[in-house]
């Protein structure tokens, strides 16, 4: 049974906790090949204006990566990257553990495994992530090697669309549990979306918070309350709560 699509919330009573690819941005063929659209860039500062302190990205993606690709656009914008290993906030500022040295010897077995596997490598502040989206018949070979590593090395193994990582542990919905409380969200609805297997801890901890989760995808077996098809329909669908927070009060 299809989910339906989400109401708006009032904005004051709301914070918002955003999954940043497929979410924010379609996915691309390659993990740099994303685009920031300008559209993006003045919605996000917007949010950031009207909620502020109230809107975070919470990402797989490292706090460095985003910084890259969203600059000046997470003005007032918390950050959960590393899917939750890492954060920044305006209470804390960047909270973020030390690569261990289990990570640098799994990195350098990854590395050269992907490079002799036509698999795309991405490094990361806390993790790597072996991507096959190019060539979907490495999936089981690549899992097998990266479980291996991570096993072996006491870390965490994650799989993601088309990729699996190996990285310290964290999840999102630890990360959403952390956020809502700091000074700006404590005590608002907190509000997950994402369109992925691991945005669904964020989804279950929202709605055991009286929040909802919004599913980001065709239908699927999800813990997410609501769906929205596509990254357009999530910018409308934040367009409109950004809207009803600049909206005069009667
Ligand atoms: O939690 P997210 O913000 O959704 O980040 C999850 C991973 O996203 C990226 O990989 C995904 O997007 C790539 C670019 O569109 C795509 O090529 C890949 O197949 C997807 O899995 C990113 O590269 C990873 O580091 C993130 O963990």
């Amino acid at each position: 049974m299809d989910l339906p699509p989400p109401p708006i919330p009032d904005p004051a009573r709301t914070s918002l906790f955003l999954d940043f690819d497929g979410t924010l941005v379609d996915l691309a063929a390659t993990p740099d090949g994303v685009t920031v659209s300008p559209e993006l860039g003045t919605l996000l500062r917007r949010l950031g204006e009207t909620m502020p302190g109230r809107v975070a990205i919470v990402s797989g993606r490292s706090v460095a990566q985003l910084d890259a690709m969203l600059g000046d656009h997470l003005t007032g914008i918390a950050i959960a990257g590393s899917h939750g290993a890492e954060r920044r906030t305006p209470d804390e500022g960047h909270v973020q553990p030390d690569r261990t040295a289990p990570l640098e010897r799994a990195v350098a077995e990854l590395q050269p495994y992907a490079d002799a596997n036509g698999l795309i490598f991405e490094a990361k502040t806390l993790g790597a992530t072996l991507h096959y989206r190019a060539d979907p018949s490495r999936e089981e070979a690549a899992v097998a090697m990266a479980e291996e590593v991570a096993a072996r090395h006491g870390l965490h193994a994650g799989r993601g669309k088309m990729m699996i990582e190996v990285r310290l542990p964290g999840d999102k919905g630890s990360a959403l549990r952390t956020l809502i409380d700091s000074a700006a969200m404590k005590g608002t609805e907190p509000w997950f979306l994402g369109d992925d297997v691991t945005d669904e801890d964020g989804f279950a901890a929202a709605q055991a918070l009286g929040g909802a989760g919004i599913l980001v995808d065709p239908p699927r077996t999800t813990k997410a309350r609501y769906r929205l098809d596509d990254v357009p329909a999530v910018h409308d669908w934040l367009t409109k709560i950004a809207n009803r927070a600049t909206e005069p009060t009667a």
